[in-house]
């Protein structure tokens, strides 16, 4: 009997344990689900709202569609700075050594005429009309020729010819004598009070007046003055679009007006917006080309006087084409008829052995050259120096 108690109490202690290990194993599985459970749930995404993912609240969202972010824009390119086409001139030493070295090469018909002269033994009459004719030649003109070939024949009888370099020196005293060193070639560019100093610029056409104006623009510009261009060629429409150009390579304004305007007006607007800029020098551009000569003439008058409506003029220069010779002569009695000329611009110098033209039409017209142009580049036009100009003709 206490057996079977005995069993009995083990078999339900057994089964007690059994009951209990199977409570434990079933909540610590549970235990283990709720937790994996969670890491899952802390690992998903979740919406903007921190609600896990698939279980937002379904609610219409009605904010406005954010409105598109712009595509960040291309870093722009660098700007390009465009420099203003204006060119440095050439600083005016440099230039006259390089122009006088043009003359040289063009004009040694007088150097070998000397040479010619000092090789023969004798002097006779054959080798001084030679000699005269080279002068002749070099546009010097009847007058100056016979002078300078009595001074000749007079120093070298007193001096005797045997050292070439001696007569070299006399014939370049005479050449000197006869340019005149003694006048004044400088440009009045003095203002006529609060207005601008006027250079009027005429010629006949093709003689190189447009050049000359963009030319002497720009030697002013590099002097420190300030400039403006009036385009009172109205005859052609390029000839206002040509003297625009050289403005914008200078870097000075150009006063124009349409084919046909009347030049006067224009040459007084120029004046008047030179004055109304504060301007130092305003550079007139005539036309040189009309159907009759009267008609011409008394377009620069009128030019003339209506700009002395406004501002004295300071400058009239006359541009001639040195290797027209005697024409250019006739051009240069005609225009000092009507206008008073105070000056000469000599052009085309370069290729020509025309330089004696230089003594011709300072007795003609009774006023200096002031500027010879040496060339078609923008640095080709220098102020008239008689020493440099006598060294160039004489091929030194
Ligand atoms: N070799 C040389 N050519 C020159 C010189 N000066 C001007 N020229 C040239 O001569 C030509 C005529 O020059 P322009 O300045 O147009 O002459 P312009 O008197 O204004 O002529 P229009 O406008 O027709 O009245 C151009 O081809 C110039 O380049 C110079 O000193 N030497």
């Amino acid at each position: 009997m206490d057996q079977w108690i005995f069993w009995t109490v083990v078999a339900l202690v057994g089964l007690a344990i059994v009951a209990a290990s199977i409570v434990v194993a079933r909540d610590r599985r549970r235990q283990e689900l709720e937790r994996g459970r969670e890491e899952a749930e802390l690992e998903a995404p979740t919406d903007e709202e921190g609600a896990p993912a698939g279980e937002a609240p379904v609610i219409e969202d009605r904010r406005p569609e954010p409105a598109p972010v712009p595509e960040e824009p291309l870093p722009e390119p660098e700007p390009e700075v465009l420099e203003p086409a204006v060119e440095q001139p050439e600083a005016p030493r440099s230039r006259m050594a390089r122009l006088r070295r043009r003359l040289a090469s063009s004009n040694n018909a007088l150097a070998r005429a000397l040479a010619d002269l000092l090789s023969v033994d004798q002097l006779d009459e054959d080798t001084w009309d030679d000699f005269e004719a080279t002068l002749i030649a070099s546009d010097l003109g009847v007058g100056p020729t016979t002078e300078l070939t009595e001074a000749l024949r007079r120093d070298f009888a007193v001096d005797g010819v045997s050292d070439p370099a001696q007569a070299k020196g006399i014939l370049r005293d005479e050449l000197v004598r006869l340019v005149d060193p003694t006048l004044d070639r400088t440009l009045n560019l003095e203002k006529d009070g609060d207005n601008p100093a006027v250079v009027l610029v005429v010629g006949v056409n093709g003689t190189g007046k447009t050049t000359t104006v963009g030319k002497l623009a720009r030697v002013l510009v590099a002097e420190g003055k300030t400039v403006m261009l009036g385009a009172a060629d109205t005859f052609r429409a390029a000839a206002a679009e040509q003297l625009a150009t050289w403005g914008e390579r200078v870097g000075v304004e150009t006063v124009r007006s349409h084919e046909g305007a009347d030049p006067a007006s224009v040459a007084f607007d120029a004046v008047a917006k030179g004055a109304e800029a504060g301007v130092d020098v305003v550079i007139i551009d005539t036309a040189g080309r009309l159907h009759t000569k009267t008609g011409l003439m008394d377009e620069l008058g009128k030019v003339k006087r209506v700009v002395e409506k406004k501002a004295k003029v300071s400058e009239v220069l006359l541009v001639l084409d040195a290797t027209t010779g005697q024409n250019g002569m006739t051009q240069a009695r005609i225009f000092g008829e009507v206008v008073d000329v105070t000056g000469v611009v000599l052009t085309k110098l370069d290729g020509s052995a025309k330089g004696g033209i230089v003594v011709q039409v300072q007795r003609e017209l009774g006023v200096p050259v002031k500027l010879i142009g040496l060339g078609e580049g923008v640095d080709d036009l220098a102020p008239f120096d008689t020493h440099g100009f006598v060294a160039g003709i004489l091929g030194e």
